[in-house]
């Protein structure tokens, strides 16, 4: 069964508009979203600069500027609408006033900070604005966890505590005889939680063999804590972190603990050397390996959602395929749901399940990677598929025209003013979207039912 077709839904975005207020207007930038997301697949979305793209990856993260007016819609993660505050104010206000917004805008942030990293999370085109220059990569990615869920943090260090190799002979048997979830229950049930994802951060690596792989998770048994960690652990369990002096130690001590946890997640990504790595600084790393350290933090957190925006365009062919790579990696090996903005379509084409495609704030159409290559229906979609650059780029067309003013956007279909085939109805009515074919949408007044398009561009 496809991802798609099990229909349920890590992500449900409904009816998103989105307008910036600027001294030199209002600009429109989206203007009647509907997206779902569904569990372990990329959601592709491209269209030309200045299409929305951006915004509605920020929008869905809550992330957005004081000036940005929510008018409509919703963004359901989990079922629960995240900016619901927003909506309630930029729909219902008259008068729209920057300062109100931005109030609201921060009392939301704080509401939302658990859940940035924690469900969603968003890497962004240039690693090095996302890194503290000043602090070990290593540290950023223990601080998003600590940040997000210290628990976990005491949890795994307490669990290695108090654990024996004979203990993780037993479990290492279950793990071989009964399976995965059988050994997370076991856990559960002795209160060794914290134990399972470093156990299985070891099982899942497919590049060692098994036998080495039984040596590493015993080894997780002798690890005992040093007594300044033990102390700073102790500290936090009984809450007394809660003292300014006292919270170093328990800060410090969580810390350490991330530390190792970083040290997985970078052999989770592939990355050589992990141990050597998390010391490092982000200056003294190449653009690839900062970008993949920033995707280890989006990910530190065990995410459900992750939003890529250009994340490979900042870098060299070379390491832009090795991204791809990883994130095609992530595709198969767990349930994170990716939205993954790119204006380049052979990009998307690699990493992609579905794509959407973007138009002056609107999808225009969005279906089955393979069906939107192979077929595209709208006559955007078409151009843009004409204007990939290939082998030969001699027969490289250009989009003509330039994207409309989103002050003032056309009435109708706002692609009418560049498309070779509009007729007087693209021009006053705006097409809805409609399903061609399973899973696969499109908003023009010239594919009918069938999915056939009229003309061809
Ligand atoms: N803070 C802002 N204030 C005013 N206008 C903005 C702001 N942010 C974005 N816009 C406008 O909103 C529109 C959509 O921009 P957005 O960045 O989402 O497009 P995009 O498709 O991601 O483009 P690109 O590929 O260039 O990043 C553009 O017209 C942009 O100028």
């Amino acid at each position: 069964m496809s991802k798609v077709q099990t229909k349920e839904k890590v992500l449900e975005v409904q009816d998103l508009k989105l307008s910036f207020y600027t001294r030199r207007g209002v600009y429109h930038a989206l203007r009647g979203v509907d997206l779902n997301l569904y569990p372990g697949e990329v959601l592709g979305l491209a269209g030309e600069s200045g299409s929305g793209k951006s915004t509605l990856g920020l929008t869905i993260m809550g992330l957005i500027p004081r000036n940005a007016r929510l008018e409509d819609g919703s963004v359901k993660l989990d079922g629960i609408d995240v900016v619901q505050p927003l909506r309630d104010y930029g729909k219902n206000t008259s008068k729209f006033s920057v300062k109100k917004n931005e109030k609201i805008i921060k009392k939301l942030n704080k509401q939302l900070q658990q859940v940035r990293g924690n469900k969603i999370s968003m890497v962004f085109q240039e690693p090095l604005t996302a890194l503290n220059p000043v602090l070990p990569v290593g540290y950023q990615i223990a601080e998003a966890v600590y940040f997000h869920d210290p628990d976990r943090l005491l949890r795994r260090a307490l669990s290695r505590d108090k654990v024996t190799q004979e203990d993780m002979r037993e479990f290492l048997n279950i793990l071989k005889t009964d399976g995965e979830e059988k050994l997370i229950q076991e856990l559960k049930s002795r209160g060794l939680e914290g134990l399972d994802e470093q156990i299985l951060s070891v099982w899942r690596r497919k590049d060692i063999h098994e036998a080495r792989k039984e040596k590493i998770v015993l080894s997780l048994a002798n690890v005992k804590l040093k007594s300044i960690d033990k102390l700073g652990l102790t500290i936090y369990m009984h809450g007394l972190h809660r003292f300014p002096i006292l919270s170093r130690f328990a800060k410090n001590s969580l810390i350490n603990e991330g530390y190792r946890l970083a040290v997985e997640i970078l052999t989770f990504l592939g990355i050589p050397h992990p141990e050597k790595v998390v010391k490092l600084y982000p200056h003294e790393l190449s653009g690839g390996m900062r970008q993949r350290v920033v995707i280890s933090i989006a990910l530190a957190n065990n995410p459900k959602i992750v939003i890529m925006d250009e994340p490979t365009s900042a870098l060299d062919v070379t390491i832009q395929a090795q991204i791809l790579d990883l994130v095609k990696d992530l595709k198969g090996n767990s349930d994170i749901s990716f939205i993954f903005i790119s204006h380049d379509l052979s990009v998307l084409a690699e990493v992609s399940d579905r794509i959407g495609i973007m138009y002056a704030g609107k999808l225009v159409e969005i279906g089955p990677v393979s069906e939107i290559f192979q077929e595209p229906l709208h006559p955007y979609t078409r151009m843009l598929m004409e204007a990939i650059p290939g082998m030969d780029k001699s027969v490289l067309k250009t989009i003509p025209g330039s994207v409309p003013d989103m002050r003032n956007p056309p009435t109708g279909c706002a692609f009418s003013t560049r498309c070779p085939f509009a007729i007087d109805r693209c021009r006053t009515e705006d097409p809805r979207m409609v399903e061609v074919s399973k899973d696969h949408q499109v908003a023009c007044w010239l594919v009918k039912g069938g999915g056939r398009h009229a003309g061809s561009v």
